[in-house]
């Protein structure tokens, strides 16, 4: 039947009474989505900047992402222990000039606690005489002026507040260099004897490897302990017991084909080819944390020695303090001296002479200059490595000698990856931007536990279904991946490159 129409055309409805919500049933419709996000639109590269990602940024704001958790939770907690850490050198002090040195340090971690808590904007850096000022100003000038702690992408955010946390001390007299995380990289290495021994007893002796299916089962196995080494990191692990350590570290071949399954993306056989072919190249480690993670990644560099699958390995650690746990140079001398002269570990005399043995040859191989270690300040930027080539042509260029170069754990992929929201099935090529797709780029080795939430390079439907059955799958770091780019070594840098 017709219904009445009013002068101006709409339908009357007379006694029509208005619902306060409209209820929908869609019974036949599909089942709501559960999807973890829904998946974002990508950014056109050329509007692609520091502020502005390839796909949308996490940023401290979003509540529905672990950034929130990090900025508002976890970098005040950190910063907290890092004062009482002061503290207690400060308590040990007696010169007057020293005390009041380390008071003005403590003061200015108070005032960043205070920034960070009232989440105040992203201010300059006050100029300590580094080289990565200059770098760090542009960026904020350039990028992120009028943007806070929570509003900026949280891959800056976050690397800014432990530059600011290194500005208390750098522009010091006497603490410059102070490490306020040293303390607790000892005491976590010093409760790993069990994982150190078991490597160590195993590759004292220089590696008589019979063949070379041999040589591809070693590398196998020292290559996912290397991969899972990642697991012990202090900023998320803060109250492990001795027991959990060991059981995180664990070398044993049941559980590394129990954890096999849990590398999500996997392109091992891949490296392993890289590897093979590239004899007597020179291979790069883009570290992370230091302790047992540094240690496994000098037991695998030794054995790509031993094996004759590089004659050089080159590893590029941090100038400063970094997201608590990463390896700066004393980090990286303190675990060879310790080896070698240490009484860090209880163990029997076989194990201690095993461990001496370990890191006497580590020291030779670094006289002979089979070993390096380097301190880029690139590394200690704000920037990501999609801006790599632009920012430090200089170190590009240097990773363009490497035949592979491996970065090492969760922060060094979302700075591979932009940390953004890209779809899980993202080709790992195509995440990191330039650094596949620049001439001259080397190949590019991802070894992570998946400890945040960006995630590309997945089989289809791995995330969704991961999505579903374990909510806390992307922070829990029991997933990992190993991916590979093959870059375009044989092509020369092209220093204006654009992509
Ligand atoms: O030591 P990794 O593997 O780089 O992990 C660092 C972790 O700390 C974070 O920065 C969180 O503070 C995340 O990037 C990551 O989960």
């Amino acid at each position: 039947m017709a219904q009445p129409q009013t002068p101006n055309g709409s339908v009357d409805i007379p006694n029509a009474s208005i619902p306060s919500s409209v209820q929908l049933r869609l019974n036949n419709m599909p089942p709501r989505s559960r999807s973890y996000m829904a998946e974002p639109n990508k950014i056109d590269a050329k509007y692609v900047n520091p502020e502005s990602p390839p796909f949308p940024a996490f940023r401290g704001y979003h509540t529905f992402s672990f950034a929130n958790d990090v900025m508002g939770r976890r970098l005040p907690t950190i910063l907290g222990k890092a004062i009482e850490d002061t503290i207690i050198t400060l308590n040990q002090l007696s010169k007057e000039d020293e005390i009041l040195d380390l008071l003005a340090c403590i003061e200015r971690m108070d005032t960043l606690m205070d920034d960070l808590k009232s989440n105040k904007k992203l201010t300059p850096i006050p100029d300590d005489g580094a080289g990565d000022i200059a770098i760090w100003n542009k960026e904020i000038a350039k990028y992120f002026q009028g943007k806070d702690f929570m509003s900026a992408p949280w891959i800056f955010a976050e690397a800014y507040k432990y530059r600011r946390l290194h500005s208390c001390f750098s522009i010091s007299k006497y603490f410059q260099d102070y490490d306020v995380f040293f303390r607790q990289k000892c005491d976590t290495f010093a409760r790993s004897s069990h994982a150190v021994f078991e490597l160590s007893t195993r590759f004292a002796e220089p590696s008589k490897i019979p063949n070379d299916d041999a040589k591809k089962l070693i590398f196998m196995e020292l290559f996912q302990v290397c991969l899972w080494g990642n697991s012990t990191d202090l900023s998320l692990l803060i109250d492990m017991s001795e027991e959990d350590i060991k059981n995180l570290q664990s070398t044993g071949g049941d559980q590394l084909a129990a954890t096999q399954k849990n590398i999500l993306g996997n392109d091992i056989e891949k490296v392993w080819n890289q590897l093979k072919n590239n004899k007597n190249g020179r291979i790069d480690f883009v570290l992370d944390n230091a302790g047992f993670e540094l240690f496994t990644d000098l037991v695998l560099a030794d054995f790509l020695i031993q094996a004759g699958l590089a004659d050089q390995v080159k590893f590029h650690g941090k100038r400063f303090a970094w997201f608590v746990s990463d390896v700066t140079r004393k980090d990286w001398e303190w675990l060879i001296n310790s080896a070698c002269y240490g009484r860090l570990f209880k163990g029997t005399a076989e194990e201690l002479n095993s461990l001496r043995a370990l890191g006497q040859r580590w020291k030779r191989y670094e006289q002979e200059g089979k070993i390096k270690y380097e301190e880029h300040p690139f590394w200690i930027s704000g920037y990501t490595f999609f801006h790599l080539l632009e920012v430090s042509p200089d170190l590009f260029l240097d990773l363009h000698q490497s035949k592979l170069v491996f970065f090492k754990g969760d922060l060094n992929h979302r700075k591979l990856t932009y940390d953004c929201r890209a779809p899980p099935t993202t080709p790992f090529t195509e995440a990191i931007g330039t650094l596949a797709s620049a001439p001259g780029a080397p190949p590019v080795c991802s070894m992570r536990t998946i400890k945040s939430d960006v995630v590309v390079g997945l089989p289809p439907g791995v995330a969704e279904k991961l999505d579903k059955e374990e909510k806390d799958w992307r922070l829990s770091g029991r997933y990992s991946v190993i991916l590979m780019s093959d870059g375009r070594p044989d092509e020369d840098v092209d220093f204006d490159y654009t992509p």
